[in-house]
């Protein structure tokens, strides 16, 4: 759960007057998610999604989130917005934390998503890099091939601890990605973590995207290889062909990719699973005990690392022979 600090019931009512929540009737933290600390609240006038942002979010970056929010939502992409206070600002202060209040999104993400759910997918997140082609603040993605040294610099020394091998095979990996990663492909703003814990389904139909926490600019075709490493990929491991195939297809019936991404995704795919390789072994290392959150497994991200590795042609992630030699 991922509740990093605690609130205490005056505190909040004092924040949430500056609101127009009406009053507050219960609040639970939210056991979900890793970032942030979330709470669901509950009020006269409805429900809301408090969120005190943590140790990875730079309060510089949150007019950012919450203007793409904003942003997203008026080009017709559901997601949450942010709420405003009485002074007209979208930030407050809680327990010593940024805090917000957020509109509460329908919907229940899925826990086994099939391939009609990864077309939606495709199409929601090509439809999010259309929308937000004219989005004018800009954010460089810390997490991005030049992020990843530092990162893993943190585990390095202990990262044989987790699986014996591990040091020489990340480092290794690590080297080859910097030397080749891609410098000139289509950018825009993009999520950046749109995992199926960040998209609400109400039924079969896809009711909209949160957690812009990590949303940045980088390459548009990255924002697919994440999409196809938290989407594709079975619980054993496996690839799973058709799902890539379904959401490389509904991405493609908004936005085509060009030549040069089609030729870039096993990279970039490389790429992001190390990303979230990295991110996992460091709080699975230094994630102080007791802290309420569920730690995500790094060797899960590794399987993937060593599947992209052995890929040689984009054709293998379900794009089709004329496509991927296009
Ligand atoms: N706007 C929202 N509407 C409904 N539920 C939300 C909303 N935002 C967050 N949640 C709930 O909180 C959980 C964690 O949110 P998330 O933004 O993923 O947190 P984190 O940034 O810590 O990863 C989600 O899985 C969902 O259950
Ligand atoms: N999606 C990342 C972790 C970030 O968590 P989220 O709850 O913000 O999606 C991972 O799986 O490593």
């Amino acid at each position: 759960m991922a509740v990093y600090t605690d609130i205490t019931e005056d505190d909040l009512i004092r924040f949430l007057a500056a609101y127009d929540v009406g009053a507050l009737t219960s609040y639970k933290g939210i056991a979900e998610g890793v970032e942030n600390s979330n709470f669901l609240l509950h009020t006269t006038k409805g429900s809301y999604i408090l969120t005190l942002y943590e140790k990875r979010v730079n309060a510089d970056d949150l007019p950012f989130f919450l203007g793409l929010m904003h942003h997203l939502a008026e080009r017709g992409l559901s997601c949450p917005l942010p709420l405003p206070r009485a002074d007209g600002k979208l930030l407050g202060e809680l327990s010593g934390r940024p805090a917000a209040v957020i509109s509460f999104l329908e919907g229940m993400w899925l826990r086994k998503p099939e391939a009609q759910h990864c077309r939606e997918v495709g199409r929601a997140l090509a439809a999010m890099h259309v929308a937000g082609q004219d989005f004018p603040l800009k954010r460089a993605n810390a997490l991005s091939v030049s992020g990843w040294r530092p990162l893993w610099q943190n585990s390095e020394a202990r990262a044989d601890e987790v699986q014996a091998g591990l040091k020489d095979e990340i480092a290794a990996e690590l080297s080859y990605l910097e030397a080749r990663w891609p410098k000139n492909l289509p950018e825009g703003v993009i999520h950046a973590d749109l995992f199926p814990d960040n998209v609400f389904f109400l039924g079969d139909r896809l009711s909209g995207l949160i957690d812009f926490y990590f949303a940045c600019n980088d390459f548009l075709a990255y924002d697919i290889a994440v999409c196809l490493n938290s989407w594709c990929f079975e619980k054993n491991g496996s690839y799973n062909i058709t799902k890539g195939m379904a959401l490389l297809s509904g991405y493609q019936s908004v936005r085509r990719l060009t030549a040069e991404e089609v030729a870039a995704l096993p990279l970039l795919a490389r790429g992001s699973a190390l990303r979230f390789f990295l991110t996992r072994l460091y709080d699975w290392l230094m994630t102080p005990p007791g802290a309420l959150v569920v730690k995500k497994d790094p060797l899960e991200y590794l399987t993937k690392i060593r599947f992209h590795r052995a890929i040689l042609s984009s054709a293998e992630y379900g794009l089709t022979r004329q496509e991927a030699s296009a």
